[in-house]
């Protein structure tokens, strides 16, 4: 089953819907140039929101440790997401598990861009590079720069909608998908009736026949 990660979570009201149309996990965005962005005392009452058994994930861009542990511990974050040019070293520095996001560029070698990652962290979140913006840009990488052939979790985002998250799940089998900016009214504001069309869509893909 692929997991969904729906990103940019910025109202409490909105996480009962969000779960009850199916979605795994929930992202934080703790990066204050994002119109996504929420403050540490804000993230807490949208974790109080936040019932058994679904995941919350920090999403950090080039923010000391430190901050980025006191932040998860303040919250009760469940993972932290790396999404900036944060190196190994920093990385595990995190007291929470954890996983990198790559912005993957035209022509780039994605076994090779991965390896040091795969190597320390259980899954790694592929999205598309786009010069000055680390991230949530809507904007799709080239699919089939993904290895057919892997031995590790594949998180895949970047441009994902209801139009293409299926034919995204058959070309590249990921783990799980992120998105963000195509299940939104405005940016932070998630428009459930397109989260339900997409889960519908990876939900439909599990089970071409229901
Ligand atoms: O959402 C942001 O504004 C953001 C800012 C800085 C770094 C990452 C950010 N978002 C990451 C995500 O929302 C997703 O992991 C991913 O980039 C997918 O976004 P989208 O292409 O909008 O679906």
């Amino acid at each position: 089953m692929v997991r969904v990660k729906v990103c940019g979570i910025t109202q409490p009201h909105q996480v009962d819907p969000l779960v009850d149309a199916g979605v795994d996990a929930l992202g934080l965005v703790f990066y204050p140039p994002s119109p996504r962005a929420v403050t540490p005392d804000q993230a807490v009452q949208i974790q109080r929101a936040v019932g058994p058994y679904v995941s919350t994930i920090g999403l950090f861009v080039n923010t000391p440790i430190d901050e980025v542990n006191a932040i998860a511990d303040a919250v009760g974050l469940d993972w932290i997401q790396f999404h900036g040019s944060e190196t190994v070293a920093q990385c595990m520095g995190a007291n929470r598990p954890w996983y990198k996001a790559l912005r993957v560029r035209a022509g780039d070698d994605v076994d090779a861009i991965t390896r040091p990652w795969r190597a320390v962290s259980n899954g790694v979140l592929l999205d598309a590079f786009v010069k000055g913006v680390p991230g949530g840009t809507g904007t799709r990488f080239n699919w089939d720069q993904v290895p057919s052939t892997r031995d590790w979790k594949l998180i895949l985002a970047g441009g994902l909608d209801v139009s293409n998250v299926r034919a995204a799940i058959a070309q590249t089998q990921p783990y799980a998908v992120d998105v963000s900016g195509g299940v939104e009214s405005a940016p932070g504001i998630k428009d459930i009736q397109k989260v339900q069309a997409f889960m519908q869509e990876v939900r439909n893909d599990q089970h071409p026949n229901s």
